[in-house]
């Protein structure tokens, strides 16, 4: 019997962010091998026309609660969506509500986080940092708390290179940062901005840092622990490899490759690709819930959720197996064939963007133009290089993370709990796990059948022959306006046509003669 599972029989948990990508494998993951809990309490808002009730009953019918369903039929009846708007004061929830979260939680994820990395600074504060003071300021209030875990990245220190599973301070504290965000105008913060960041690339990456000092400071008195997990990818194994449902950290850009948008992306090909399977992180993250609650570490214990140290793949292993996967399960529709490839430089970066981006892209929009119909494709290529910019930074760098604590964490485990609560990323083939991964994004994130891949094969087939004719025909044009203008050319040209003809003469002399 798994004593992780067995622990969390019977509690009522609270989870936030539980509509987000790591929320939903998390909260699967609890009913399927906890089917016997007592309530998963949800915070959740409105969205997109939709009832709170309406997008969970949404992520319960979805292919990836398929298993739960079975093992834990009433699972509707175990999990109350919370009205909860973590940007408001005590975030919009009810007294009553409120009266039932304070006096039956036993443990709080706290998974919700704006991931943007363009987000302004003070909805970034507002998110990562006050929201995250405000749920422990209710978990101090719980009585029968028995673990907080909060959900923090590996890069809230990405401006050292090497990091330790300790607590970084900041240049200013995070309390004097929170009241700053209220009397401070937008103008005035979007100014001091960089400052503030200092060596970090985003407001994303600085306000999580905050976010773990608040947590240290205001969760002194509670059984806390932090995960930091760096790129979080599609799950590795359970409840099925490849899943994936939003198109953060690679999914965008292998969409966008497998589409033959992306051609060249500025890359060091030998620095760690340090991505993380989701179910890998919600392994760890529910075996540190279950080891802060029975054990009771003395100070807050960080975990480092990476790859890198244990199993390291370096981005051109990664990059060459993703392209091997489209030859063999090909996206549809695609606008090119799929054929990136890394840049070293800026300036070669720009010559691609140039000629492998944006030309095709205003070539098709004219041509989309011509045959009356709504040109579309230059948008959708200047969004696309805007997000390889934002996400540059992390395939330019390596880390090194140090993971004592998760290391020691996986040998307190059973032999039972290392099997159903795995997170020894040193077994994860990363061959395997990336064309997983790619067909996940084929299946999961663009609902392409697999029935369609011959179609996909042949359309793949016209737009090489595409790509050849256009070729030939650039190569004709090109030639005869040198010839047209140029004498150089003209002889160039005449050489080569009495070369090739006396070759001719020659060949067909010799074959003549032997007869
Ligand atoms: C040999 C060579 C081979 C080469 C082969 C090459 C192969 C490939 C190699 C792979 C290399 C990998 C490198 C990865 C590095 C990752 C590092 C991450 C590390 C940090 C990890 C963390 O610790 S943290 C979590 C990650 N955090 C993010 O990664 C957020 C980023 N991102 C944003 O910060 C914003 O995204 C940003 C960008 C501002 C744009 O912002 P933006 O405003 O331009 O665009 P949006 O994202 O808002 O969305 C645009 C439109 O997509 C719609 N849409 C959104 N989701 C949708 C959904 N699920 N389904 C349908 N549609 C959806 C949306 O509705 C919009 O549609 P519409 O305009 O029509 O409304
Ligand atoms: N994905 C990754 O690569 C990594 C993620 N992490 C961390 O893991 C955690 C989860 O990330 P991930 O699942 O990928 O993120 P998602 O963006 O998929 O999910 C974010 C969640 O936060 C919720 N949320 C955001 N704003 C509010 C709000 N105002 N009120 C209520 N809920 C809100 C979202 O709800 P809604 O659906 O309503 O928008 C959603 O459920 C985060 O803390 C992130 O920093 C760390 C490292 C890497």
């Amino acid at each position: 019997m798994s004593t992780i599972a067995a622990f969390y029989g019977s509690k009522s948990i609270l989870i936030t962010g539980a509509t987000g990508f790591l929320g939903k494998v998390l909260m699967e993951k609890l009913f399927r091998t906890s089917p016997d809990l007592k309530i998963i309490y949800v915070l959740v808002r409105p969205k997109a026309g939709q009832t709170l009730q309406q997008r969970v009953f949404q992520i319960l019918n979805s292919k990836l609660f398929e298993k739960v369903k079975e093992i834990c039929p009433n699972v509707h009846e175990k999990i109350r969506p919370v009205s909860a708007d973590l940007n408001q004061h005590d975030f919009g929830i009810s007294k009553e509500d409120m009266d039932e979260l304070l006096s039956s939680t036993n443990i709080v994820f706290h998974c919700a986080a704006t991931v943007r990395f363009d987000d302004p600074l003070r909805h970034a504060v507002q998110l990562n940092v006050t929201a995250t003071q405000q749920l422990l300021s209710m978990a101090s209030q719980m009585p029968k708390l028995e673990a907080f875990i909060h959900l923090s990245t590996a890069f809230s220190n990405c401006n050292l290179k090497h990091i330790d599973e300790v607590i970084y301070p900041c240049s200013v504290e995070p309390k004097k940062i929170i009241d700053s965000m209220e009397w401070l105008d937008d103008a005035i913060i979007d100014e001091i901005t960089p400052k503030l960041i200092g060596d970090r690339p985003n407001t994303y990456t600085y306000t999580k840092a905050l976010g773990e000092i608040v947590v240290q400071q205001e969760g002194a008195n509670m059984n806390i622990a932090i995960i930091r997990p760096s790129i979080v990818g599609a799950t590795w194994q359970e409840p099925f490899p490849g899943w994936v449902d939003n198109l953060n950290g690679p999914n965008g850009l292998i969409i966008a490759a497998g589409k033959g948008f992306l051609r060249a992306i500025k890359a060091t090909p030998m620095a760690i690709a340090d991505l993380i399977p989701a179910d890998t992180v919600v392994n760890l993250t529910l075996a540190a819930g279950w080891y802060t609650a029975v054990h009771r570490p003395k100070s807050t214990l960080i975990y480092h959720c990476t790859s890198g140290n244990l199993n390291p793949c370096n981005w051109l292993k990664m990059g060459l197996q993703v392209l091997a996967t489209f030859e063999k399960v090909p996206f549809e529709k695609a606008f090119r064939r799929p054929k990136a490839d890394f840049t070293a430089t800026s300036f070669t970066t720009h010559y691609w963007n140039a000629v492998s981006h944006r030309a095709p892209a205003i070539i098709y929009d004219v041509y989309l133009r011509l045959t009356g119909r709504k040109p579309r494709v230059t948008k959708l290529m200047n969004r696309l290089l805007r997000t390889i910019s934002m996400l540059e930074y992390f395939i330019n760098h390596s880390w090194e993370w140090s993971t004592h604590n998760t290391e020691m964490l996986m040998s307190m485990l059973s032999p039972e709990d290392q099997r159903m609560f795995n997170f020894d990323v040193r077994q994860l083939n990363w061959l395997e796990y990336i064309e997983n991964y790619v067909v996940g994004v084929k299946k999961y994130l663009l609902k392409e059948d697999m029935a369609g891949v011959p179609e996909a094969r042949q359309h793949l087939k016209r737009l090489r022959n595409i790509h050849y004719l256009f070729n030939i025909a650039l190569f004709l044009i090109i030639w005869r306006l040198l010839i047209a203008r140029w004498q150089t050319a003209r002889n160039v040209w005449f050489f080569i046509v009495s070369f090739c003809s006396k070759f001719l003469s020659y060949f067909r002399a010799s074959s003549t003669l032997k007869l």
